[in-house]
């Protein structure tokens, strides 16, 4: 692997340009994916958040599917962001008749998990993974614990031996869940980090990718 890897971010639908920015500013030369020579350019890929159902339409519309299920397979390290968390996973709950995963995770995903109460909120949580990072700013997101952003998430509802779960929802209704998982070279979270300003998931997802 080159000194500096290409971080691509699919870009047919969700939050694309957050990813693009928390990347660059984790220091990784980001680019968008939307065509097939693109995809094979890169040394990682992030599935953003968005809309789980409408991406998947997409990705086999722009002829990205396929090319995207073969690279998982040969390896590829992938981000998936919320939506991105579902298109990873083996096995899908409460997704529409017709939806289909890339898979490549071995996990059971719970499509809009959180119901109505709760559906979108947001909570500080400890991530493995980020324990020793730094994060420049004081406050509560010193140590391990990241600030998580649930929009309309999904959790993990069970997951394979190779899955390393990297963090639980602490409290409320639905704690415990697995909301962050790493098998590999994929990493996922229901939650959103691009948009909280800290950088520490896109590092250590960007470490994945150079160690790759
Ligand atoms: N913020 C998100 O990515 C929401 C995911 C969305 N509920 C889906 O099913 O894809």
């Amino acid at each position: 692997m080159s000194a500096s890897p290409v971080v691509g971010v699919l870009g047919l639908q969700g939050d694309t340009r957050e990813h693009l920015r928390a990347l660059a500013a984790a220091g990784v030369e980001a680019v968008v994916v939307r065509r097939p020579d693109e995809l094979a350019a890169v040394h990682g890929l992030v599935l953003p958040g968005g809309e789980s159902t409408v991406i998947d339409k997409l990705l086999r519309v722009f002829e990205l599917r396929e090319p995207l299920v073969d690279r998982i397979v040969d390896g590829l390290p992938v981000y998936g962001s919320c939506a991105g968390m579902i298109l990873l996973a083996d096995r899908l709950l409460d997704g529409t008749h017709d939806q289909q995963t890339l898979g490549g995770l071995d996990v059971t995903v719970r499509r809009n998990a959180f119901g109505r109460q709760v559906d979108s909120f947001e909570t500080d949580l400890e991530l493995a993974g980020v324990t020793d990072r730094d994060w420049p700013s004081p406050g509560p997101e010193d140590g391990g614990s990241v600030h998580a952003v649930f929009i309309r998430a999904p959790w993990v509802e069970d997951a394979g031996p190779g899955v390393e779960p990297l963090g639980v929802v602490p409290s409320g209704p639905a704690a415990g869940r697995i909301v962050a998982v790493r098998a590999g070279n994929l990493l996922a979270t229901s939650f959103h980090p691009e948009i909280t300003g800290d950088t520490r998931v896109h590092r250590l997802f960007a470490e994945v990718v150079r160690a790759a």
